[in-house]
């Protein structure tokens, strides 16, 4: 399974909880990148811009193949269409974390990790550009407002649905 969606939406988070309920290896491609880099995310968009941090992005998404796990991709995977194209030719479900712009930008305003959360506006364009490519990408979409168990459960029961 494949997590998709804007940052803070909980892809890293419910990624570690459904590995732990479904028994299966976490994917989290932001810390592929840095291992792969041996940079931080900062770092990289410091020296490389944003596009040096797609590029790494892509070839970290590439390694995962066909294994078994749950990928936490980033917030921008989907802005880059080499990744966009890998995405659509994994087999396993794609699914986007959706919740609306203030309860997203509540729980990462603070963060100063993430290079792309600049003030309220720029953050609310990038929502905004983002979302349609969101939806156009995955196979399915829940609402992440709700708490973490609660996301969890709904993502238990879309990996039901494709097993069968
Ligand atoms: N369902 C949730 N309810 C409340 N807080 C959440 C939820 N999911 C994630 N968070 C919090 O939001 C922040 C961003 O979560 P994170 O998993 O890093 O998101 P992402 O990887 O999508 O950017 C973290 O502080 C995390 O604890
Ligand atoms: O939305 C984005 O462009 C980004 C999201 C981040 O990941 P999270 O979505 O896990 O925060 C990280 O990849 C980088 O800071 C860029
Ligand atoms: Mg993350």
């Amino acid at each position: 399974m494949i997590l998709i969606g804007f940052m803070g939406s909980g892809k890293s988070t419910v990624a570690h909880t459904l590995s732990d309920k479904m028994n299966l290896p976490v994917i989290d491609l932001d810390k592929e990148v840095v291992r792969m880099a041996g940079m931080e995310i900062r770092e990289i968009f410091e020296t490389e811009g944003e596009a040096g941090f797609r590029r790494r992005e892509f070839e970290a998404l590439d390694q995962v193949g066909d294994s078994e796990c749950i990928v936490a991709t980033g917030g921008g995977v989907v802005t880059y269409a080499p990744s966009r194209r890998l995405l659509q030719n994994m087999d396993v479900p794609v699914v986007y974390l959706h919740a609306d712009f203030d309860t997203l930008y509540t729980r990462i305003k603070d963060d100063s990790n993430r290079p792309l959360v600049r003030s309220r506006e720029q953050v609310n364009a990038l929502y905004e550009q983002r979302l349609h490519i969101y939806r156009s990408a995955a196979d399915h979409e829940i609402d992440c407002s709700a708490s973490v168990e609660a996301v969890v459960s709904k993502l238990l029961a879309i990996s039901q649905i494709r097993r069968v």
